[in-house]
């Protein structure tokens, strides 16, 4: 289970709702993930029509709004404070884009975005790099959940950086983590789980699935062992081999 800010949360998989083949599709992605916590961009699916808006109304779930699409304070500011009046919640996913190609956060940007927002009632989770230093300026100003990419938005690598992210485990033991980008398979979600990290949040991988909705399942169970390993404690691994059949009474045969 995870806490984000005063809320539990059952299941760590965080779905967007982008791109998918159709809006049923989506719906049916949701229902068989189990997700409790979508994310919406209030700029991005302006566009989308009101039958877009009902569905995901009717789908009973947190709403997470994202200032996807802000390259800067203002502009994120703004955003946020748009997806507050209409939403009614105080979570913001905050992004603030530095770069046009990679869509890597601006760091500088995102603690001021995140300072402005924090002092005044958000409860902000940082789309952020895995920079540890970046961290702890964004639990300064007021975090108190962070979600480091593990890949570029829509690239499907995977954790590019296991030892970033480790490092931010550690020293962040009692901040929620979320992997927020970059995942492309089941397995990369269930190894940032086995890190001790507290939720997922994907998007393309599911939505771009030739089968969305089968995608979404396995993301879910691979969710779930990645959690269920890392609180079962892994064993300790070694350079050596160590016999795992018994050798007591070798000598008698
Ligand atoms: C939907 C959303 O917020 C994305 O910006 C998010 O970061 C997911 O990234 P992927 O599409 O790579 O899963």
């Amino acid at each position: 289970m995870a806490r984000f800010y005063d809320v539990d949360i059952t299941n760590p998989l965080m779905l967007g709702t982008a791109l998918y083949p159709s809006p049923a599709i989506l719906k049916d992605a949701f229902k068989v993930s189990g997700a409790e916590i979508a994310t919406v961009s209030l700029r991005r699916e302006q566009g989308a029509g009101q039958d877009f808006w009902s569905l995901i109304k009717s789908m009973n779930l947190r709403l997470l709004p994202n200032t996807a699409g802000c390259y800067s304070v203002k502009e994120a500011v703004t955003t946020a404070y748009m997806a507050r009046e209409v939403f009614d919640t105080p979570w913001i996913k905050l992004e603030v884009i530095g770069h046009t190609d990679t869509l890597q956060p601006e760091p500088f940007a995102l603690v001021e975005a995140a300072r402005i927002l924090s002092e005044d009632g958000f409860q902000v989770f940082p789309y952020m790099t895995d920079d540890l230093v970046l961290a702890d300026r964004l639990v300064e100003v007021g975090c108190r959940v962070l979600m480091p990419w593990g890949a570029p938005i829509g690239s499907g690598l995977g954790l590019n950086n296991e030892y970033a992210l480790k490092t931010l485990r550690n020293y962040f033991p009692d901040i929620p983590l979320v992997v927020d980008a970059g995942i492309g398979l089941p397995s990369h979600a269930a190894r940032a789980m086995e890190l001790g990290f507290d939720a997922i949040l994907l998007n393309t991988a599911v939505a771009k699935a030739q089968d969305p909705v089968k995608m979404a399942q396995a993301f879910s169970l691979a969710i779930q062992a990645g959690a269920l390993g890392y609180q079962a404690g892994p064993m300790e691994v070694r350079d050596m081999a160590s016999p795992s059949t018994p050798v007591i009474g070798k000598a008698w045969l």
